[in-house]
């Protein structure tokens, strides 16, 4: 893989344009070594389509297949927004055959995340919810921009959905059994201070140091051997992979009955509209 993938590699929805060089803060040249950066850019929202679902998946096994990279930071390139979760316009009026295809999407990136033996950092410049949010817990440690509009969480329940039984256990293992029930169920959008307090993230930073932060922790995360951790790191999450390896048709069979309802077609529709209303 190109030797500039260590500045940067952008996830366009629609280009496959050569990632431009980005400055990486102020780490020496041989902390940054091994160390790539994963920009989500799909404007105006960064939203999850079924196009960068997948494109996120193939970067992440070009890195995973690459050794010369040890740790990957993932981030936003639309100001303000980490990502807007899954993309609503995927799962609203299309085929059976598209809903499972980018229902399978979404647990590859999942399932790809949450077992990578990179060193995954996400540096959270944005406002995080839904399927954003899922993002950055399957990251092995989040820093979130001190910024009072950067709310974080699975707020699934207002838009009149559920959050799978995956995303549920993801944000258990995150934050605990009692404040994910109660953030699962109220739909909680956290601001970085409540975040922070409930563990949903790691640590909370001005914005101008998100990127230098998550470098500074990288380069903490990358002094540990790497077998040791990889194989800690599987010990503590394939159990919770091995629930959704062992049923993925059942959960895309579940989610297609669930998503052709009416109720939660009309739902989505309502959702979708009054995002789109707000603009007046
Ligand atoms: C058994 C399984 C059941 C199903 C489980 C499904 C699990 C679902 C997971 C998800 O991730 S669902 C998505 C949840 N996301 C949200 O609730 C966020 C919605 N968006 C917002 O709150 C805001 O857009 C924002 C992110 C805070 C940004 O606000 P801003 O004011 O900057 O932009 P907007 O004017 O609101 O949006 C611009 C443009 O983008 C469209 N849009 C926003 N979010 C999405 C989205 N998730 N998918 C598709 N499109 C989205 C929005 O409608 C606007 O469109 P236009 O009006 O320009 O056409």
């Amino acid at each position: 893989m190109a030797q500039d993938l260590v500045d940067g590699l952008l996830i366009k929805a629609r280009s496959h344009l050569p990632p431009p060089s980005e400055p990486l803060g102020k780490l020496s040249k041989r902390d940054r070594k091994g160390v790539a950066v994963i920009k989500l850019k799909n404007p105006p929202v960064n939203s999850l389509s079924l196009e960068v679902l997948t494109e996120f998946v193939i970067s992440l096994e070009k890195l995973e297949n690459d050794k010369t990279f040890r740790g990957v930071i993932v981030t936003s390139d639309c100001p303000g927004i980490f990502s807007a979760g899954l993309d609503l316009t995927e799962m609203c009026g299309k085929s059976q055959a598209h809903y499972a295809e980018f229902w399978r999407a979404v647990q590859e990136l999942w399932l790809r995340l949450y077992l990578s033996n990179l060193v995954l950092i996400a540096a959270i410049n944005g406002v995080s919810p839904a399927g954003g949010c899922l993002i950055s817990l399957t990251c092995d440690y989040r820093v979130l921009a001190d910024n009072p509009k950067y709310n974080i969480g699975l707020n699934e329940t207002l838009l009149g959905v559920v959050a799978p039984s995956w995303f549920k256990d993801t944000l258990v293992n995150t934050v605990g059994h009692r404040t994910a029930e109660r953030a699962l169920q109220l739909g909680l959008l956290f601001p970085p201070a409540e975040a922070l307090r409930v563990g949903m993230v790691d640590q909370v930073v001005p914005e101008d140091q998100v990127h230098s932060t998550a470098l500074s922790v990288m380069a903490q995360w990358l002094a540990v051997p790497d077998h040791a951790r990889q194989l800690t790191k599987s010990l503590m999450r394939k159990p919770t992979a091995d629930r959704l390896v062992k049923q993925r048709d059942a959960d895309i069979q579940y989610f297609l009955q669930f998503v052709s309802r009416d109720s939660i077609q009309k739902s989505l529709r309502m959702y979708l509209d009054k995002l789109r209303q707000k603009k007046g």
